[in-house]
């Protein structure tokens, strides 16, 4: 349902339009420590409306220097699971310690390391906090808005044992979560957008905002896709052109 206190409504409503996922690892070529807060400050720079952050430590980072809501997150790799979007209470209380307005986390069916369905988490969040959840299927969204979320997103759509290697945005699905939705959750896209007018078309189809992360943050992934295209394009141009002769 969408949430009766004013206070969290004003927030989410002040959400509408751009959230910029502003995240590094350690490993990525354009790691440094404030790297997130410059990314946060372009995003603001551009007008967005929000930020999504992950770890304590990045999320205080850019709370300390960015006048914007944050959604936070705590990504913790295991072992024998795939649920690594604040897959624990304990996550989340340092999500929310770290000050971010917002706690996102995992609500698919997926088993967490502890053996249990990663929704379950959910219902027993700190009630002060406002729950984004990260779903991957319509089935998964309607149970996450039924165990209490503010805000959905498709945002594992890709990346479960389900809809593994897809990396393409299925926007007739998100369309049909908006339709059915909207008027009990706050729908927001979020993954593989990678241009303006896919995310306009996701509000035109009922989309409260929609999240880019690596379109604006990862400029070594946008090189990666001219480059994986060109070179690809070359070799089979070369190909074609040998087997002339
Ligand atoms: C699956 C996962 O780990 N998603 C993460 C969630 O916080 C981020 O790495 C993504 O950048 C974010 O979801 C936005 O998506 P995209 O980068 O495709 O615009």
């Amino acid at each position: 349902m969408k949430p009766q206190d004013a206070r969290k409504r004003q927030l989410i409503e002040s959400l509408a339009g751009l959230i910029v996922s502003c995240q590094t690892q350690k490993d990525d070529p354009i790691h440094t420590d404030d790297m997130v807060v410059k990314m946060a400050e372009a995003a603001r720079w551009a007008g967005a409306s929000g930020i999504r952050a992950n770890s304590p430590e990045q999320i205080k980072a850019i709370k300390s220097k960015v006048d914007l809501p944050v959604i936070g997150l705590y990504k913790i790799w295991y072992e024998h699971t795939d649920v690594f979007i604040t897959p624990t209470l304990d996550a989340c209380r340092q999500v929310w310690e770290a000050g971010a307005e917002i706690i996102a986390l995992d609500c698919t069916s997926q088993l967490t390391e502890e053996g249990r369905p990663a929704y379950e988490l959910l219902p027993v969040l700190n009630p002060e906090a406002i729950i984004f959840a990260d779903v991957a299927t319509y089935e998964e969204a309607k149970r996450a808005i039924q165990l209490g979320a503010d805000l959905v997103a498709p945002t594992l759509y890709g990346y479960t044992a389900e809809t593994k290697h897809i990396e393409q945005p299925d926007i007739r699905e998100f369309a049909r979560m908006c339709r059915a939705f909207k008027e009990d959750a706050y729908m927001v896209m979020e993954g593989h957008i990678y241009t303006p007018e896919d995310a306009m078309k996701c509000m035109y189809l009922g989309a409260h905002a929609v999240v880019v992360g690596s379109a604006i943050t990862r400029p070594h992934l946008i090189a990666k896709r001219f480059v994986d295209l060109l070179n690809g394009y070359q070799t089979n141009w070369r190909d074609a052109e040998r087997s002339k002769h």
